[in-house]
C-alpha cells in the first residue's frame, strides 16, 4: 500500500515503522563483492551507542542515487520508501528527494536519498547535489549491460564533489536493477561481469527488482547500517577530542567513565569510514 508522508512527519515520528528497526547488521548482497567487511556491530560498539555519551545527536546522513537515463533510479527509490511500482516512464527533472527514519538499535537516525536525473541536461543542476553525500549508489539496467559500463563515469564525477568529507570517501555502491527481467543465466553472466567493475570502483554489488522489491529494502538497510557507524564514529572522535581538551582542563570524571583518554590514536582508528570497523 501506498504510504506517501511528508519528510518531516517521517523525521519526527516517535519510532521508526518496524521493517526500518535494525536491531543486527544487515548482510552484503554478496560477502566477495564488498569492499566493506562489516558483518556485526562490535560489543564495544553497541556498549557506546547505548552510552549516554552520544551527545551531539546524530546527523541526517545523506544518500545521493544517479545513473544512466531509464535505468530504475526513481522506480528504486519510490519502491523503498512509498512500496509502490510504476512501468510508466517520467523522467526525473533535475533531483527529487526522500527522508526515511530509521531506528537502529532503538537510535532514530534519518536518512536523506536524493533522486537525481540521468538526462544530460539536467547533468549540471543534479551533480550540484552531489555534494556532502555519505553513501553513493550508482544504478544500472542489467537487461542493457551498456548502462554498466557508464557507470565509472557517473562514480568520477560523485567522487569529486564527495571526496572532502571529515570521515573520509563516502561509502559506495553500484546496484543492478531489473533483475526480474533476466533468464537465470544471462543473471549469472551480468553478475561476473558487475563484480569486477564493483571491485574496480571499489564498490559494494547489488542486484534488485523494484518490480518486485527483490533486495530494495535490504539494500538500504545496508546503506544506513553502514551510514550509522560511520556517524557514530565521528560524533566519538568529537568526544574523544573534547575528551582530550577535558585532559587539559582535568576533567577526570569523564576521562575515566568513558576510557578514551587518547584522543590521537583514536583519529588514527578512525581516519575513514572502514576505518571505524575496529570499534
Ligand atoms: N521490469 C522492470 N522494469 C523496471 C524496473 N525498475 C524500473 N523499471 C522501468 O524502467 C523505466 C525507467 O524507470 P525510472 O525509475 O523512471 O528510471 P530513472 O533512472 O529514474 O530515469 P531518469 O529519471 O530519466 O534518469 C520505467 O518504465 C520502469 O517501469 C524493474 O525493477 N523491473
Amino acid at each position: 500500500m501506498s504510504q506517501r508522508r511528508s519528510a518531516t512527519f517521517k523525521m519526527l515520528r516517535t519510532e521508526a515503522p518496524l521493517e526500518r528497526q535494525i536491531d543486527f547488521f544487515p548482510r552484503p548482497f554478496k560477502r566477495d563483492t564488498t569492499p566493506y567487511p562489516v558483518h556485526d556491530f562490535t560489543k564495544l560498539f553497541k556498549e557506546y551507542i547505548t552510552s549516554k555519551y552520544l551527545v551531539n545527536g546524530l546527523k541526517i546522513s545523506k544518500t545521493i542515487v544517479l545513473g544512466d537515463v531509464g535505468v530504475g533510479k526513481t522506480c528504486l527509490v519510490n519502491r523503498f520508501c512509498h512500496q509502490v511500482y510504476d512501468r510508466n516512464y517520467k523522467a526525473t527533472i533535475g533531483v527529487d528527494f526522500e527522508v526515511e527514519r530509521f531506528d537502529i538499535f532503538q537510535i532514530p537516525f534519518n536518512m536523506q536519498i536524493w533522486d537525481t536525473a540521468g538526462q544530460e541536461r539536467f547533468k549540471s543542476i543534479a551533480s550540484s547535489y552531489y555534494r556532502g553525500a555519505h553513501s553513493v549508489v550508482v544504478v544500472f539496467d542489467m537487461s542493457k549491460i551498456i548502462t554498466l559500463s557508464h557507470c565509472g563515469q557517473w562514480m568520477h564525477d560523485a567522487l569529486q564533489w564527495t571526496n572532502q568529507l571529515a570521515y573520509g570517501r563516502p561509502h559506495c555502491f553500484l546496484v543492478g536493477t531489473k533483475m526480474d527481467l533476466l533468464s537465470p543465466s544471462a543473471y549469472e553472466r551480468v553478475i561476473q561481469i558487475a563484480s569486477k567493475e564493483a571491485h574496480r570502483f571499489q564498490a559494494e554489488l547489488w542486484a534488485v527488482s523494484s518490480q518486485t522489491g527483490e533486495n530494495v529494502n535490504e539494500l538500504f538497510n545496508r546503506i544506513a547500517a553502514l551510514a550509522f557507524q560511520a556517524n557514530v564514529c565521528m560524533e566519538r572522535n568529537v568526544i574523544a577530542s573534547s575528551v582530550s581538551i577535558g585532559n587539559i582542563q582535568k576533567d577526570k570524571g569523564v576521562t575515566e567513565s568513558i576510557k578514551l583518554s587518547d584522543a590521537s590514536n583514536m583519529k588514527k582508528k578512525c581516519s575513514g569510514s572502514r576505518g571505524c570497523f575496529t570499534f
